[in-house]
This record gives C-alpha cells, sequence and structure tokens, in this order.
C-alpha cells in the first residue's frame, strides 16, 4: 500500500535521527531528501540563510506559514532564545500530523505551537488567541499565491510592528512574483534578496527578507 513522501520521511527520522537532537533530525531529512527522494523543506543551504536571520533577530514571538513536514520549525526552534515561541500554520492535515510527530521526535515540542487550518481565517484571530502583540519574524513558506494576501492581512491585523521582518522562501522558485513587487515597491519595507538555490537542486531560488518600516 502507498506510503505518502511526509510519512517516509517521518519514518526515516525515527530510523535514523537521535530523538531529542534536532540538529540530527535536520541533517536526516537533508540527507534522505537530498539521496532518496526530493521533499519541499527549505533545505540546508536556504535553511543556512535562514538561520542567520533567526540568529540575528532572536525572535520572542516568530510565525511559520507553511508547515509540511516540520523541517523549518525544528531548524528554527533548536536557535529561538529561552521563552521565545514559534507558532507554525499548516492547511494540510497530512502534513500536520507528520509535523507534529517530527517536531516532537526533536525535542522541540516546547517552543513549537502547530495549528491547522487555513491562514486566511486563522491570522485575524491569533491577537486573541495567542495573546499576541505582534510578531518579531514571520517565516512565509505556504501556498506562493497566499504571501501577498496574507501580508496585507497581517498589516491590516495589527501583527507586524515597526521593525518586524518579513522571511519568504521560494521568491524565484516557484516563485511569488506579486508578493516581490510589493515588498520592493512599497515604502513601507526595506527588502534584500539572498541568492540560493531551490532546495536539493542547483535551480535558482532565494530568499527574500523584508523589514516593515510601520
Ligand atoms: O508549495 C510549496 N510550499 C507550500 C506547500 O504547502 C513549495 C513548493 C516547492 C516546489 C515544488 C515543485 C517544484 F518543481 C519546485 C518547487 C518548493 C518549496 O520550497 C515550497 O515551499
Ligand atoms: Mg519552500
Amino acid at each position: 500500500y502507498g506510503s505518502t513522501r511526509p510519512e517516509r520521511i517521518l519514518a526515516e527520522v525515527k530510523r535514523k535521527a537521535t530523538r531529542g537532537d534536532a540538529r540530527s533530525v535536520v541533517d536526516t531529512i537533508d540527507q534522505y531528501c537530498r539521496h532518496q527522494e526530493w521533499a519541499m523543506n527549505v533545505g540546508d543551504e536556504k535553511g543556512t540563510i535562514l538561520d542567520s536571520i533567526v540568529c540575528e533577530v532572536k525572535p520572542m514571538a516568530m510565525l511559520e506559514l507553511g508547515t509540511y513536514c516540520g523541517y523549518s520549525a525544528v531548524r528554527i526552534a533548536s536557535l529561538l532564545p529561552p521563552n521565545s515561541r514559534l507558532i507554525t500554520m499548516e492547511f494540510n492535515p497530512v502534513f500536520a500530523a507528520i509535523a507534529r510527530q517530527v517536531i516532537a521526535w526533536a525535542g522541540v515540542e516546547d517552543k513549537v505551537v502547530l495549528i491547522e487550518g487555513p491562514s486566511g481565517d486563522w491570522i485575524p484571530k491569533m491577537k486573541k488567541e495567542f495573546g499576541l502583540t505582534s510578531f518579531d519574524l514571520v517565516f512565509l513558506d505556504h501556498w506562493k499565491d497566499c504571501y501577498l494576501p496574507d501580508t496585507k492581512l497581517m498589516e491590516e491585523c495589527g501583527l507586524l510592528r515597526t521593525g518586524s521582518i518579513l522571511v519568504a522562501d521560494n521568491v524565484i522558485c516557484p516563485g511569488a512574483p506579486d508578493y516581490l513587487e510589493y515588498v520592493r515597491g512599497s515604502p513601507r519595507y526595506e527588502s534584500k534578496y539572498f541568492r540560493s538555490h531551490l532546495e536539493y537542486t542547483r535551480v535558482e531560488d532565494g530568499i527574500e527578507k523584508s523589514v516593515f518600516l510601520g
């Protein structure tokens, strides 16, 4: 019977990664997806760029849109300061179910809150649900055509403050052209492109880091 790709990734983590060791979970997934079967994790190359931004910002409140198997949630959580939280949102229940187990295996469940459902429904509820004022850092890695509407919604819901940073994966491949045009053209953002490659390939891709100016 056919297992899904996320199920095969989880099986590999349970077989090869050390329970409670976030880095071994990240490395196990990278090895598997580079040598066995490709999967849409942010990956090791772009992951290093993401790591440097997380370490620079030291966010107390961080949001990830698009959990998939939990690879970047684990990667980010392993770098968060004490008492800080990553809220990660996933629309696909199959992905969410696997991600919960990957996050638990890595031993970072105390730093990560995984919420399931459509970002458009959840974003307006987040302040109340989580007692938040704003996010210090947001990682956009979900449906590429949702980057722009969800960014506008976060602005409208007051979830961004002066200095909040947006980090967007895949701005070249698959691409988020309307989002790029918006953050690069808007006087309310200071944007910078980090050239890289699509995870586990030589195809060009990149990460866009945009500071909200208020
Ligand atoms: O859709 C994506 N994420 C949201 C999923 O809920 C996504 C897709 C791709 C990708 C796929 C197919 C291809 F041919 C090239 C790229 C890569 C990524 O990093 C991604 O995040
Ligand atoms: Mg991605």
